[in-house]
């Protein structure tokens, strides 16, 4: 426990076992030569009603790069980023959270691990050029559609009667003659694609920070704190081996409400007697919470609903836009047929051989099959049942029978993996598949 002093309250004490006191940060801060370039803020992230306890920032300066290293050890706070900090005035007691907010770290090895040890949140993580705006500028130009999940994960649900499960979204590819796939796979039309540009520049960005390429982009607005995300593992099929998954977290500039969403880690366990393991990941403006590949297969993540209140209020308007960047290995040609990581054709080559080049005609008849089946989806959705089953009966309705265990074989592994915390990668996807789940769908468009 260490004690910090500020100007207008006596004392404030701060429980946490890594908390510095800001007069002690700047005597190592001197010690270690450091300059004035990064910075280090301590602010509160509730709404006080004491105008004592308005947010407050403790610039901290540093410099080099090696020895930030030796200073984050000290202020990087370990899994939670939020400590509880009590403050005494007269008779008073005040209880209100801290959010620690650190810039700059991104370049350095973080110090917060998280889950299996490989995950962890980077704090401020764009600069300010690209983190301003951002938020406004994607939610104002994409064409959102909500979209309801109809793989294996989610089973129990049916078409069109979950719509606490919707979020909107939309998809990127970048950059490559054929474009990566969604990692589920999926099929979904690029229908919603603003102007890429700002997310190509925060994916070059961070694509630094990380020093792991990032070639897929998946954009979801939670609306408020009814809209959120079932606990599941990311099905890793088509994202690069070993990669790490990352979610970018943006609010809306204008929300009341400041407190972040909490990213929910859960031990996957198959022993129903003992506690879960569970660690909360608040969400922090401009952070990014870097899902290791480990983590991915050991832990669930999830996006609970929320119901947080101010006074008596349920805090149910504050907007979060979250950006997945992903490393996909999956690619698709123009007629439909695939190869990779996930594809049972691991190169362009080898699809080449066995199935010949892309032409026109090739590109006709996937065009023409993808709208038999989409057709067949729609008839076969408004019928009802379980979505699976649905997918695979459109299939052959569509002419694509032979597909039709393929997409079995491929659902039974993405359930597999979805609960299963000693997933065997190579026996249920090294094979790889020829089908794509058709399982994601945007059931509206509806503007913004
Ligand atoms: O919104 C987020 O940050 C998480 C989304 C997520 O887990 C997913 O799309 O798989
Ligand atoms: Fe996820």
């Amino acid at each position: 426990m260490l004690t910090f002093f500020k100007k207008r309250v006596k004392k404030t004490t701060i429980h946490s076992d890594f908390a510095l006191s800001y007069r002690e940060l700047k005597k190592r801060e001197h010690s270690l030569g450091l300059h004035n370039t990064h910075e280090v803020r301590l602010q509160t992230a509730t709404a006080s009603k004491s105008p004592r306890f308005q947010p407050r920032l403790l610039p901290i300066v540093m410099k080099s790069k090696d020895k930030l290293l030796q200073l984050s050890g000290e202020i990087v706070l370990p899994h939670h980023s939020i400590l509880s900090l009590k403050e005494r005035s007269g008779r008073e007691k005040f209880v209100r959270t801290v959010v620690y907010h650190i810039t700059a770290l991104a370049h350095m090895e973080a110090q917060n691990q998280l889950a299996a040890g490989d995950s962890h949140i980077l704090q401020n993580v764009l600069p300010e050029e690209l983190e301003q705006n951002t938020f406004n500028l994607l939610r104002n130009e994409c064409g959102w559609g909500s979209m309801l999940m109809k793989g294996n994960e989610v089973r129990s649900l049916r078409i069109n009667d979950s719509p606490d499960d919707e979020r909107y979204l939309v998809w990127f590819a970048f950059k490559h003659p054929c474009p990566p796939m969604e990692p589920h796979p999926c099929t979904v039309d690029l229908l919603f694609s603003p102007d890429p540009s700002q997310v190509d520049r925060i994916r070059i960005h961070l694509e630094k920070v990380l020093r792991q390429p990032l070639n897929h982009a998946l954009i979801q607005v939670y609306r408020d704190g009814s809209d959120n995300i079932g606990e599941h593992t990311d099905k890793t099929l088509d994202i690069c081996k070993g990669s790490s998954i990352v979610n970018l977290s943006l609010y809306n500039p204008d929300n009341t409400w400041k407190e972040p969403r909490i990213m929910k880690l859960r031990k996957k366990s198959t022993d129903k007697t003992k506690p879960s393991v569970v660690e909360n990941v608040p969400l922090t403006h401009n952070s990014l919470f870097v899902l290791g590949w480990e983590s991915n297969r050991k832990w669930l993540h999830a996006i609970n609903k929320e119901g947080r209140t101010i006074g008596t209020k349920i805090a149910y308007k504050y907007e979060r836009l979250s950006i997945t960047f992903r490393h996909i290995s999956t690619y698709i040609r123009m007629d439909g047929r695939i190869f990779g990581q996930g594809g049972t054709c691991k190169t362009a080559e080898e699809l080449e051989e066995k199935h010949g080049k892309v032409t026109p005609h090739s590109i006709e008849e996937h065009e023409q099959h993808t709208r038999s089946v989409g057709e067949s989806l729609k008839d076969l959705k408004e019928r009802g049942g379980e979505s699976s089953v649905i997918m695979m009966e459109a299939e052959k309705k569509g002419g694509a029978g032979e597909a039709v265990e393929d997409t079995r074989r491929m659902f039974d592994a993405f359930g597999k993996e979805n609960f299963s915390s000693e997933f065997d990668w190579d026996s249920y996807y090294g094979a790889g598949f020829d089908v794509i789940d058709k399982g994601y769908s945007i059931l509206h468009a509806n503007g913004h």
